[in-house]
C-alpha cells in the first residue's frame, strides 16, 4: 500500500538547509495498523505530507496505491483519505453536511452512494446531533468527527491521520480510537497516523514506526519497542528514555515486523 525507498526532503532556510528527512525506507501492507511516532521536529507531518502529495521528496521515492503521490494527486486522492489534527478540511461557514455535500461532488461520489455512506458514518462517529451545524461552531471532539467522516465518504482504502486525537478529552478520544480499530478490523482500511499520545499507540497500533532526526529509528512492535529499555515497562517511560537518548542512528528492531496478516488490536 506504501513503499517508501531511501526518502529524503530537505528545506533551505534563510541560507542553510534543514534536513528534516533523510534516507527513509519502509513499507506498509494492505490492512495495517501503523503509528508514527518521535520527538517534536523528528520528520513525522514532513513524512506524511510527502505521503500524501503534499511535498514532493527531494531524494528518494514513494509510491501509495501505487501513484507517485506528488505527481499524482487527484489520482491518490481518490484511493487515500487524509485528516490533519490541527487543521479543517472542513468549510468553516457551511453546516457540517453542506461541507459533506461538496465533498461529494469533488470526489465524484454517486448520490446513493454517498447517502448509504454518509448514514454509516453518522452512525458510527454519532454526527447526528450537529450535521445542521456550521463547522466554526463544532466542539473540536465534533469538528475531528467530521473530519474523519468527510475523509471517509469516498471510501478510501487507506486513511492518514496526522495527530488525529490532539487536544480531545478521554471521551472524545475513546469515540475516535474506537472508531479507528473498528474501521480497520471489519472494513480492513489501512490506517496511518502520527500521534504524541502514547495511548493511541497502545491501544491500536500493531506497528510502530519511530522517527528521530528525520531517519527511521524503529520499526517494530509495541512489545519490540518496550524491549528496546530493559526494566522499562511503561510505553510512556520507554518513549521518553528514546527521545532523551536520541540515537539519530537506525535501531533494529528485536523481532521481525509484523507480515501482511490482518491487525488485531490489544485494547
Ligand atoms: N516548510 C518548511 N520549511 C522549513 N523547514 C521545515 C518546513 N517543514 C518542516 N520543516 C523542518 O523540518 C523538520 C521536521 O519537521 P516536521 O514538522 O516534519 O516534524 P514533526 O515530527 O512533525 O514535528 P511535531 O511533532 O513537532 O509536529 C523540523 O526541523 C522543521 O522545522
Amino acid at each position: 500500500m506504501i513503499e517508501a525507498t531511501a526518502v529524503g526532503r530537505t528545506f533551505r532556510v534563510r541560507g542553510s538547509v534543514v534536513h528534516a528527512v533523510r534516507d527513509l525506507s519502509f513499507r506498509i501492507e494492505a490492512g495495517e495498523f501503523v503509528g508514527c511516532l518521535g520527538p517534536n521536529g523528528a520528520g513525522k507531518s514532513t513524512t506524511i505530507k510527502m505521503l500524501t502529495g503534499i511535498l514532493a521528496p527531494t531524494s528518494g521515492r514513494v509510491t501509495v496505491a501505487g501513484l507517485d503521490p506528488s505527481r499524482r494527486r487527484t489520482g491518490l486522492a481518490r484511493r487515500i483519505g487524509v485528516v490533519f489534527g490541527q487543521r479543517t478540511t472542513l468549510w468553516w461557514d457551511l453546516p457540517l453536511k453542506d461541507s459533506f455535500e461538496l465533498v461529494r461532488l469533488l470526489y465524484k461520489v454517486d448520490r446513493e452512494v454517498f447517502r448509504r455512506r454518509l448514514g454509516e458514518l453518522a452512525e458510527l462517529l454519532d454526527l447526528g446531533g450537529f450535521l445542521a451545524t456550521p463547522v466554526r461552531q463544532l466542539s473540536l471532539g465534533q469538528r475531528m468527527r467530521g473530519d474523519i467522516a468527510a475523509a471517509l465518504l469516498h471510501d478510501p482504502a487507506l486513511l492518514v491521520l496526522d495527530e488525529p486525537t490532539i487536544g480531545l478529552d478521554v471521551v472524545s478520544k475513546a469515540g475516535v480510537r474506537d472508531f479507528l480499530r473498528r474501521l480497520n478490523a471489519e472494513r480492513g482500511t489501512t490506517v496511518l497516523l502520527t500521534t504524541h499520545d502514547l495511548g493511541d499507540v497502545e491501544r491500536l497500533c500493531r506497528r510502530v514506526l519511530l522517527i528521530d532526526h528525520g531517519r527511521l529509528a524503529f520499526d517494530g512492535t509495541v512489545d519490540d519497542l518496550r524491549a528496546l529499555v530493559p526494566g522499562e515497562t511503561s510505553i510512556e517511560d520507554v518513549v521518553a528514555h528514546l527521545y532523551l537518548n536520541s540515537p539519530a542512528s537506525p535501531r533494529t528492531p528485536p523481532a521481525p515486523r509484523p507480515s501482511g496478516d490482518p491487525p488485531s488490536v490489544t485494547a
